[in-house]
């Protein structure tokens, strides 16, 4: 890690007083989830006869979590498939509702996900104009931002091709360009940055603590440790919808891994969960009080 990037202390973990609850008040935050669940209602599609009403499943992808997070942060989003990672930026970005509690934000937040929509006949000129339209950018700043666009993206050369040609990585570079032109407050990145190579990933880096540098707000969900210790100043841990870890991504990303590898081991399940645990047991429950965002 460079020098500016250090861990930014974490109210949320605590070496000496773990039992202490800690109350925020918060000024000016750039994202709050306070009391926040998320749970999901999905109808059964099993082969039933039509006259049966089918079953409504609940899926508690996310357990009340409160978190805070601050202009100037690039927050590491890691832990296992299906732990509820996506489900807490959905919240942040506002495309789902929690169940209970409430998401705030300073300013409209960027999810830009595997699947953000570029069409994939048009050309990748066609999709920037399209998406930075989209994300409300002028004409002019389209314009202005173009070249910078296309060299982050590391794609001179492939701009007039229709985006069915690209690789899935020239994809995500061209996705993540665009997303990043409109220098977003809130930026949220999900999993878009694991296929570039070395080079876009250092392009990339330097894009975020921009971002970061001007009171921004970046969340990064990956699967790639080496990506979060890059990338972040802060890394959370989730797992099966509760928080375990929240704090540098150095550290987190050492316990997530041994977690991973202990899970991969038989006979090493209980290992595992202790592990874990002992990372969630060190959490300080945490009252938000005042929610102060500009929004
Ligand atoms: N739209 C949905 N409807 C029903 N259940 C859902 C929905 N989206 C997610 N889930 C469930 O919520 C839980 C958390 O899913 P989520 O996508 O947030 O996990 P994730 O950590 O992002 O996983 P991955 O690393 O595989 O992308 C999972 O059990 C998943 O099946």
């Amino acid at each position: 890690m460079t020098e500016e990037r250090v861990a930014a202390p974490s109210p949320y973990m605590s070496e000496t007083d773990a039992t202490q609850p800690r109350t925020l008040r918060l000024d000016d935050p750039a994202v709050v989830l306070k009391d926040v669940s998320m749970t999901y209602r999905v109808r059964e599609e099993a082969d039933k006869p039509w006259w049966k009403k089918p079953k409504v499943i609940e899926v508690e992808a996310l357990k009340t979590i409160n978190l805070a997070f601050s202009h100037g942060e690039s927050i590491g989003i890691v832990g296992r498939n299906g732990s509820g990672k996506s489900t807490l930026t959905k919240l942040i970005a506002g495309s789902v509702l929690p169940t209970s509690g409430q998401v705030r934000a300073s300013s409209v937040p960027v999810l830009l996900g595997v699947n953000a929509a570029l069409v994939q006949q048009l050309s990748g000129r066609q999709n920037v104009i399209l998406g930075c339209r989209a994300m409300g950018l002028s004409e002019s700043r389209i314009k202005e931002n173009y070249s910078k666009i296309v060299e982050l993206a590391g794609l001179e050369g492939f701009m007039d091709l229709p985006m069915r040609t690209y690789s899935s990585g020239m994809s995500a570079r061209l996705r993540f360009a665009i997303a990043a032109a409109a220098e977003p407050e809130i930026l949220i990145v999900d999993e878009a940055l694991n296929t570039g190579d070395a080079q876009f990933r250092e392009r990339t880096r330097k894009r975020m603590d921009g971002l970061r540098e001007n009171a921004g707000c970046v969340f990064l969900i990956s699967h790639s440790m080496s990506t979060i210790r890059e990338m972040t100043n802060r890394a959370i841990w989730i797992d099966k919808g509760e928080l375990v870890m929240d704090g540098d991504p150095e550290e987190v990303t050492v316990a997530y891994r041994r977690y991973t590898w202990l899970l991969g081991k038989e006979g090493r399940q209980q290992d595992a969960a202790d592990h874990r645990d002992s990372f969630k047991n060190r959490l300080r429950p945490v009252t938000i009080e005042e929610v102060n965002t500009r929004r």
